[in-house]
């Protein structure tokens, strides 16, 4: 267990998934803006990994208890993973560029800590954004893979596990006295992939962002319900420690604005150098098809690999 960091401070936070990996705050010596779309798309290609039977029999198995689990208990969703190790012949910052090119909407990041190493990702996924008194966070969850020109086909499994997700923040908050607004249901695009999202939004005192960020990780999106149950059967059953990823990460108290913007740090990766090790997850509930939820790892694992 590590000491928790001061939320009121003013920097750049890291924060693990769970409390046994250190959070960390990077101070800027200096803030640059970039105020144009300079950087090229180069060397994004469509990848392909081939990945072993034994891994898909192994992921598929650990879905298919998790779905025995919740139909005879109280575990309603849980979030599963798996790490993925891949060659790259790039350096962090050309791997970098690449992201910042391929994926503009997203919030793209690159940082390295002596101790802990050097991470890079795409997220699509706010955790909360405040701006003056007020906040913004989403529940973004359901996945399919998008196809031009269609409109997303979204089944019970989707629209279930995203409910949960925009339900346990509501309740979160308002726990806390905080009401919120829930904006209606819509699809937005992450790199070739489609999701659902809510976007819940209300008012905060300026002494209660730290309260928030804590009431709002992890949300089901990337852990599950009831959280201690969720929690219980990563640890248990996942068969790997997940460090940075489904933590969270972004500007804390921006000196000019005051502002806030954290983000659920998906789609991303540890550089090793030569090669780099992703993460890759998805919601399980009780009618979670395991192929499907391997192929929705898979097809999560695209954005990364491409800019390998
Ligand atoms: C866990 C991941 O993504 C999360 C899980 C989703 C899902 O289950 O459909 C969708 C978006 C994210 O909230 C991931 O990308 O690794």
């Amino acid at each position: 267990m590590y000491a928790p960091v001061d939320l009121t401070r003013s920097g750049f936070i890291v924060s693990p998934f769970r409390k046994d990996n250190p959070a960390f705050m990077i101070l800027p010596d200096r803030i640059v803006e970039a105020t144009d779309q300079t950087t090229k798309i180069k060397g994004v290609t469509t990848a392909e990994s081939t990945e072993s039977v034994e891994e898909a029999n192994r992921y598929k198995d650990l879905v298919r208890r998790a779905v025995q689990t919740i139909r005879k208990g109280n575990l309603k969703k849980v979030v599963l993973s798996r790490p993925m190790e891949v060659p790259t012949g790039k350096s962090a910052l050309e791997i970098f560029e690449s992201l910042l090119a391929a994926y503009p909407s997203a919030f793209c990041y690159c940082w390295y800590h002596p101790e802990v190493g050097c991470w890079l990702g795409a997220t699509p996924e706010t955790l909360v954004h405040f701006s003056k008194s007020e906040f913004r966070t989403v529940a973004l969850a359901g996945t399919l893979k998008k196809e031009e020109g269609k409109t997303p086909a979204w089944g019970p499994k989707e629209k279930e596990e995203q409910g949960i997700v925009t339900d346990y923040i509501r309740a979160a908050l308002s726990e806390m006295g905080i009401k919120t607004e829930t904006s209606a249901v819509e699809t937005v695009a992450a790199g070739s992939l489609w999701h659902l999202k809510t976007t819940l939004t209300g008012k905060v005192d300026s002494d209660q962002v730290g309260e928030v960020i804590r009431a709002l990780h992890p949300t089901p999106a990337v852990c599950g319900i009831p959280l201690k149950e969720a929690q219980n059967f990563i640890r248990e059953n996942e068969g790997y420690a997940r460090g940075y990823y489904t933590g969270y990460l972004g500007e804390l108290h921006r000196e000019k604005e005051g502002e806030t913007r954290l983000f659920v740090n998906l789609r991303c990766m540890e550089f090793l150098g030569d090669r780099a090790r992703i993460f890759v997850g998805g919601g399980i509930t009780a009618s979670s098809d395991e192929q499907k939820e391997w192929e929705e790892t898979r097809a999560k694992s695209q954005t990364v690999l491409r800019v390998l």
